[in-house]
C-alpha cells in the first residue's frame, strides 16, 4: 500500500456514492464529482465508502468498483484517497484492504465491530494506547463522537504528533480544532468545503469570532438538532444527497436503503433553512427527496 507520503491534514470529504434513480451506482459522474470538490470546494482529500458513501449497503464487488473509480478519477487531482474497508466479515475487510492496496489508494480506514459489540463504550483514547505495536502502519483516527473529553485524551496521547486526529462531527469542528484536531472528515465538506476552509483559516489566524460565526452559520441553520448524535445520526444520506445535488448540480440519486422517511414537512423546513444560507446557490428544493430520520 502506498501509505501517505504526508500526514492527512485539513478537510476530507466523506463522499456520497452517486446512484441512478434505479439505485445502481452512477459511475460516470464520479469524474465530475472529483472536479467539483477540487475546483469549487477546495477539498483534495476524500474518504470513500464510509457512512456517507453507504459502504455497508453496497456489495463487496460494488465497493471495489467504487473505490477503483475514485482512485482513477482522482489521479493527479486529489491529494489523498482513503478507502473505508470495514465490514461485518473480517474476510471481506481483508479483501477490500488488499484491493485498496492494489489500486493504489493512499490509505484505508476501518470501522470498529458494531454488531457483536462490548457492553461498555470503548473510548478512542484506550484504543490509541500502544496501537502502533499492534498495527505498525496505523496513521490516525477519525473521531466521530461528541465526547470531547475522550478526544482531548487522544490529543494528549498524541503528544509526539505521530497520528492524524481527524474530527468527524462537522457541527463541532471548531471545538475539535481547539482541542487539537489535525483535520476533519465529514459529509458537509462535499458542499460546504470552501466555507469550512474559511473557518479553518480564521482559526489559524486566531480570529475566533469569525471562526465561531462560520461554525454556527455552516451547521446549525440546516442540520437538524441531534440529542444523541452517534446513536441516531439523523442527518441522513438522503438529505446529504439532495443538498449535494442542488448545490453541485451533479445528480446523486436516492440512497440505497430507504433509511429515512421522506416528508414534505421536513422538505419545506429544510428549504427555508437552506435559503437562509445566502452563500449557497439554492434554487429551491423540489419534491420530497429530503428525509427526516425514522
Ligand atoms: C454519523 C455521520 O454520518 N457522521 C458524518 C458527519 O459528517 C455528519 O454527517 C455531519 O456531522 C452532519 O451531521 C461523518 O462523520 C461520517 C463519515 O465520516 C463517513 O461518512 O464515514
Amino acid at each position: 500500500m502506498a501509505f501517505p507520503k504526508k500526514k492527512l491534514r485539513g478537510l476530507v470529504a466523506a463522499t456520497l456514492t452517486p446512484m441512478t434513480e434505479n439505485g445502481e451506482i452512477n459511475f460516470p459522474v464520479i469524474g465530475q464529482y472529483v472536479d467539483y470538490l477540487v475546483k469549487e470546494q477546495g477539498v483534495k482529500n476524500i474518504f470513500v465508502n464510509g457512512t456517507t458513501g453507504e459502504g455497508l449497503s453496497l456489495s463487496v464487488s460494488e465497493r471495489r468498483q467504487v473505490a477503483a473509480e475514485w482512485v482513477t478519477q482522482g489521479r493527479n487531482k486529489l491529494d489523498q484517497v482513503v478507502i473505508h474497508v470495514g465490514a461485518l466479515s473480517l474476510k471481506e475487510s481483508q479483501e477490500l484492504a488488499q484491493h485498496a492496496a492494489e489500486i493504489g489508494a493512499d490509505g484505508i480506514a476501518v470501522i470498529a465491530p458494531f454488531f457483536f459489540k462490548s457492553q461498555s463504550k470503548v473510548r478512542a483514547e484506550e484504543l490509541l494506547g500502544g496501537i502502533q505495536e499492534k498495527i505498525p502502519t496505523f496513521q490516525g483516527l477519525k473521531f466521530s463522537d461528541t465526547d470531547l473529553l475522550d478526544f482531548g485524551q487522544c490529543v494528549d496521547q498524541n503528544h509526539q504528533r505521530q497520528f492524524a486526529l481527524l474530527f468527524g462531527v462537522d457541527e463541532q469542528l471548531l471545538s475539535g480544532l481547539i482541542m487539537g484536531a489535525t483535520g476533519a472528515v465529514g459529509s458537509t465538506y462535499n458542499y460546504l468545503g470552501k466555507k469550512t476552509n474559511q473557518m479553518l483559516e480564521a482559526f489559524e489566524q486566531k480570529d475566533f469570532t469569525s471562526a465561531l460565526n462560520y461554525q454556527v452559520t455552516l451547521s446549525y441553520p440546516h442540520l437538524p438538532a441531534q440529542s444523541s448524535y452517534t446513536e441516531k445520526p439523523c442527518f441522513g444520506v438522503s438529505q446529504t444527497k439532495a443538498i449535494m445535488t442542488l448545490v453541485s448540480g451533479i445528480p446523486m440519486g436516492p440512497p440505497r436503503l430507504p433509511l429515512q422517511k421522506a416528508t414534505q414537512e421536513f422538505t419545506a423546513k429544510a428549504e427555508a433553512k437552506l435559503k437562509s444560507l445566502d452563500f449557497l446557490p439554492f434554487p429551491g428544493i423540489k419534491g420530497g427527496n429530503l428525509g427526516a430520520c425514522s
